[in-house]
């Protein structure tokens, strides 16, 4: 599992937090990336124990985290609603509950999930917090697309870098076999606005800001965590 910046102590504090808030019978939305696995890891400890929930994955990686933990699977279109989904964030605004997801190529299932989940309470450690979104833009694009979309960010004032994979010679395809480019636009003062803005372009698949998203977040700390609900 890749690991981003925060301490991992920080990050399973806030994972941790989340799976604590699951409620037998619940539906769970199953986040990708190093914050979420360890609420995944708390939920599969609690299914060991009793408790009765069927997760939905928002990625490759976390259906194989879940299984790995013994949680029960199910896909989106065998449920009539999500009730809680936990999942990590590149960059969180506090204020706002917005975010930039994608760090891991998986926003457009992650954005999917959200937008079927009653509660989405996102898990991220104090490094992501800030106070305006500047973390470059994550867009998962139809591949034959990339430098028709590369054109129109930057008429929309961002700079495309279309993202390499670490351990390939090429590019990240993501699990809908499309590529990922990273848009910096810089500090984004107005978050829905480049979002309507990118979710207009032809071969954007899905963009990875989620404007005002979360209705509650964990923050995990070198010595706690704390949680908002919005
Ligand atoms: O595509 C990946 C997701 O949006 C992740 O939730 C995000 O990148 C945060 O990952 P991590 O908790 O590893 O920093």
């Amino acid at each position: 599992m890749k690991s981003t910046g925060g301490s991992d102590a920080a990050k399973r504090r806030a994972g941790e937090a989340a799976a604590d808030t699951v409620e037998p019978g619940m539906v769970v939305g199953l986040g990708t990336g190093s914050t979420a696995a360890y609420a995944i890891e708390a939920l599969g400890d609690a299914v060991d124990d009793g408790l009765d929930i069927v997760g939905v994955p928002t990625s490759f990686g976390a259906r194989q985290r879940a299984i790995d933990c013994g949680i029960p699977l199910c896909s989106l279109d065998e449920i009539d609603g999500i009730d809680i989904v936990i999942d990590g964030a590149d960059q969180f605004v506090r204020d706002t509950g917005s975010c930039i997801k994608g760090g891991g190529a998986a926003h457009s299932r992650e954005k999917l999930v959200a937008s079927a989940a009653e509660t989405v309470h996102l898990v991220v450690d104090e490094t992501k917090l800030t106070d305006a979104l500047d973390h470059p833009v994550p867009l998962e694009v139809l591949p034959d697309a990339h430098t028709v979309v590369a054109d129109a960010v930057r008429s929309l004032g961002g700079e495309p870098t279309l993202r390499d994979a670490a351990n390939k010679d090429g590019p990240v395809v993501t699990d809908n076999g499309n590529l990922v480019c990273d848009v910096d636009f810089g500090t984004i003062s107005d978050p829905a606005s480049i979002a309507t803005h990118l979710s207009a372009v032809t071969g954007v698949v899905e963009h990875g800001l989620f404007v005002e998203c979360a209705t509650t977040v964990s923050v995990g700390q070198a010595d706690g965590v704390s949680t908002t609900t919005y």
